[in-house]
């Protein structure tokens, strides 16, 4: 009873349910339904709002899962609530009673649950992965992905595939190494895990270990043991040729002097077969970073003609401030397009290689001995032109939004080695902003031409997902609380609500009993208000909050 794999593979074209984080396995967050439309959108209104509760009010950066009169959303410190769908009423709630020594980097948020069957699974900021009884809440199972105490944590949304869960990590702040699972859905046991970090071998199922040449080239010494590269944002899925798509983070430490080479897998987009673990092909869109440009963001698969040649493409809009296109058939580079206001660390990539051309410059300097490197200002900042929070591509308009920031930091290296448990950055940084009337931009991309079509400015930050439906509209929340619909086409803002607190939630939308419904979680927090600096003192009034808000349009 419940949805199938075979359910969720084909979940993009089901507009009665919402079976995945990214809506349908390639994550473009795109909706067929068009009842809230240009015209419509002016009297969308709230059915209701349900509160998270209790003093645990942090960031809220959940996608709702939607399925047969249920949504389901997680919370902030690893909590997980069912609501029912048509009044808002709980029917249950979830909370992991974390351990007081869990080490997150960037706030205790979780980006949303996976279904399957009779389940509903997550996971927590100690490194656990749990599936529970999505009509009891009661534990199925619960398995320990990684051990918490040496900075493992976890705050993506799992993927189902094949009756597996595939699952990443978190914890490139604390010398860890990145990881990409997969589990039984059923049992929650370990079927093949690929490390992300050349040198490191893994359990690939009935493979040798996947790796080619010497295992750790691109890396010096024992770097690699503690190279980072989390897989911390989870991935999308294509069906047709069974390959998950995984972004790594940044290489670890920061302070890139400590590590000459590529370092790879880190700061890229991996491609890995689905059942047996093996990577297919990666694209490394920061080669030796050291700006924490954690390149761990979502490869869209989409479909476009580039030179009258139809093509099988996905897209990345990397932290680094370029938006990527790659085949996706073999991760060969097509483009790479700036789509923030600057970019001092590169100018563009090379069309021959996909290499970025470096302004040398702009590296922070090596620490002299116990006296820290020289200072540079770099743009983007180290939160990036883009962090976590997901873009929508429109199969209407052949665009995607992008939820970018214009943003840049000083930056230094420091000395540093690695202890367990403790940060391993070796790194200062104070964020400060590059333009006077805003930070966040949703930009409209197109993807073959590289060219931005329109942009929307927005005073804050910007750190929430966005939706895209045929209704001609683009969905994204603000931090200073509201709920925005623009037109897919111009960018016009056509309306907004406010839901109290900031919003960061990835918003989504499905059709019940004949109505549409759009719903996003509210709730300010993440990494802006503890690392934003001098950026986040001009947006500390902003109320926390957790209540999910679900809209449509009055009857009749
Ligand atoms: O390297 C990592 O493992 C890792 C993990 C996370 C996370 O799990 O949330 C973030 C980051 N890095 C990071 O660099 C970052 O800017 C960030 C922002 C956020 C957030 O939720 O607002 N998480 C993370
Ligand atoms: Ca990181």
């Amino acid at each position: 009873e419940g949805p199938t794999s075979q359910d969720i593979a084909a979940s993009a074209t089901n507009t009665s349910a919402v079976l995945t984080n990214g809506m349908g396995p390639w994550g473009q967050r795109y909706s067929t339904l068009t009842q809230v439309n240009t015209a419509t959108v002016k009297g969308l209104v709230p059915a209701f709002a349900s509160s998270l509760g209790g003093e645990k009010q942090r960031g809220q950066e959940s996608q709702p899962i939607v399925y047969d009169g249920t949504i389901y959303v997680t919370g902030s410190y690893s909590r997980l609530f069912a609501f029912d769908a048509r009044t808002g009423e709980k029917k249950w709630e979830y909370n992991a009673r974390l351990t007081d020594g869990i080490m997150p980097c960037c706030d205790v948020v979780n980006r949303g649950a996976a279904i399957h069957g009779d389940k509903i699974i997550f996971a927590t900021l100690d490194a656990h992965l749990i599936a529970l009884n999505r009509n009891t809440g009661k534990v199925i199972w619960n398995k320990t992905l990684a051990d918490y105490q040496a900075g493992y944590s976890a705050t993506a949304a799992p993927m189902i595939v094949k009756d597996m869960v595939i699952y990443g990590n978190s914890g490139g702040e604390f010398g860890i190494v990145g990881s990409v699972q997969a589990r039984d859905v059923n049992t929650g046991e370990l079927i093949w895990e690929r490390p992300t970090i050349e040198g490191h071998v893994g359990t690939l199922r009935g493979q040798p270990n996947g790796m080619t040449g010497k295992l750790n080239a691109s890396w010096q010494g024992d770097m690699w043991k503690t190279g980072g590269g989390a897989t911390w944002l989870g991935g999308t899925y294509d069906p047709d040729s069974n390959l998950i798509f995984m972004g790594t983070g940044n290489p670890g430490p920061w302070n890139s002097h400590l590590r000459p080479g590529d370092n790879l897998y880190t700061s890229s987009t991996l491609a890995i077969d689905a059942d047996t673990g093996v990577i297919k092909w990666h694209f490394q869109t920061t080669p030796h970073d050291g700006w924490d440009f954690d390149g761990v963001n979502e490869f869209i698969p989409f479909d476009a003609t580039i030179g009258g040649k139809p093509m099988k493409l996905g897209a990345k809009a990397d932290r680094n401030g370029y938006f990527f296109v790659l085949d996706r058939t073999n991760g060969k580079f097509v483009s790479a397009s700036k789509f923030v206001m600057q970019t001092t660390w590169a100018n563009g990539f090379n069309p021959k290689t996909g290499r970025p051309n470096y302004n040398d410059d702009n590296r922070p300097g090596a620490p002299v001995g116990a006296e820290k490197g020289k200072v540079v200002f770099s743009s983007p900042s180290f939160l990036g032109g883009k962090n976590w929070m997901p873009m929508a591509y429109s199969q209407q308009t052949g665009l995607f939004y992008i939820p970018s920031n214009d943003w840049g930091m000083d930056i230094w290296n420091e000395p540093i080695a690695y202890k367990k448990g403790a940060a391993y950055l070796g790194a200062g940084f104070t964020i400060r902003p590059i333009a006077e009337d805003h930070i966040g931009a949703l930009r409209a991309m197109d993807p073959t031409a590289g060219k931005i079509v329109w942009e929307y400015k927005n005073k804050a930050p910007l750190w929430g997902g966005v939706l895209t439906t045929a209704g001609g509209l683009v969905f994204t929340g603000t931090p200073e609380g509201y709920l925005k619909a623009f037109d897919a086409k111009t960018g016009q803002e056509l309306w907004k609500f406010q839901t109290g607190s900031g919003v960061v939630g990835s918003p989504v939308t499905w059709q019940q009993d004949g109505e549409q419904y759009v719903a996003v979680m509210s709730g300010w927090g993440g990494a802006v208000p503890l690392w934003g600096g001098e950026v986040a003192k001009t947006f500390k009034d902003i109320s926390q909050g957790g209540s999910l808000w679900v809209f449509k349009l009055p009857k009749g």
